[in-house]
């Protein structure tokens, strides 16, 4: 299992410094999680993102997305590090892909797209810009956890389409309550099920009619005795998200079906590529620059 390698095994595929390509193996700390609201309030006054990274995420992923996608190339471990990793992440990305391609038809339908429109949708979405990500969140101290003095995933809206998600049975995602802001609800986990969640991308095809999630990863809701005596440590968890987004150069517009006099559109076409990395800019630290 790709978790149970040592340090050592993990970093012979690491992730490289700076947001992009996002591939690779990234260690606890490494990255961090932000929303839109927080990253747009700090562009005056720094440019390095520091104030972001006060409170450590302590979580652990990979990243792998389409073998094609030249703009981001797959970062993998040898062969014999981890044998099979490779060709089952290959597969199990394209059948992710099959199952996102039943939502966007979904999507379509619910949105009462013309077909040309749904034809277009489907063109924004290769498949290829989509990313699988294997995230572990290993045992925390609750305290430290409630505290606020480590996080494993502060509230964020994702910026893909949409997002498809699975969780262990640990718990701890929630999502905001559009209703009551700031207030969060528990996606519990359920068996053989897969979180769905609305991303930026979606709510501007869609003018706002389906709002992007804000969500989070906090304390799981029960600790269970086993864990108070083993030091106050929250279990792990696993996730894995899989982000559906449009190709990275194609450009995003609310769609014509979802704008009307009484709804104009919100939103400004934007560039996919552009808006994804407005946000990650700070994810990564870049190393600095050492003057020869
Ligand atoms: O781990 C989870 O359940 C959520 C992960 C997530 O929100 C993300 O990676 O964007
Ligand atoms: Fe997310």
């Amino acid at each position: 299992m790709l978790y149970s390698l040592s340090h050592d095994e993990k970093m012979k595929a690491p992730h490289p410094d700076g947001p992009v390509p996002h591939r690779g193996y990234s260690h606890p700390g490494l990255e961090k999680v932000y929303s839109k609201a927080e990253v747009d309030s700090r562009d005056a006054v720094e440019t390095d993102g520091d104030s972001l990274r006060q409170i450590q995420d302590f979580k652990e992923s990979y990243e792998i997305g389409s073998e094609e996608n030249s703009a981001q190339q797959n970062i993998w471990l040898p062969e014999d590090v981890l044998p099979g990793f490779r060709s089952f992440m290959t597969k199990f990305y394209w059948e992710l892909d099959k199952a996102a391609r039943r939502v966007l038809e979904a999507v379509g339908l619910a949105l009462k797209l013309s077909e040309a429109e749904k034809g277009y949708l489907f063109d924004l979405h290769s498949g290829h810009n989509n990313q699988l990500r294997l995230l572990h969140y290993p045992p925390i101290s609750t305290e430290k956890l409630r505290k606020n003095v480590v996080a494993r995933m502060p509230a964020h809206c994702d910026w893909s389409t949409f997002t498809m998600l699975f969780q262990d049975d640990c718990g701890g995602l929630e999502f905001e309550d559009l209703n009551h802001p700031g207030s969060f609800i528990q996606a519990k986990p359920i068996p053989d099920a897969l979180a769905l969640n609305v991303g930026d991308m979606l709510q501007r095809f869609s003018n706002d009619e389906f709002p992007s999630a804000s969500h989070r990863v906090t304390l799981p809701p029960q600790v269970t005795s086993a864990e108070q005596e083993h030091g106050n440590l929250t279990r792990e968890r696993f996730s894995i998200p899989y982000f559906v987004a449009p190709d990275a150069d194609k450009t995003v517009s609310c769609l014509s079906s979802c704008v009307s006099h009484e709804h104009p559109a919100k939103f400004e076409p934007v560039s996919f590529e552009e808006y994804g990395a407005s946000i990650s800019r700070y994810q990564y630290k870049r190393k600095a620059t050492v003057a020869a």
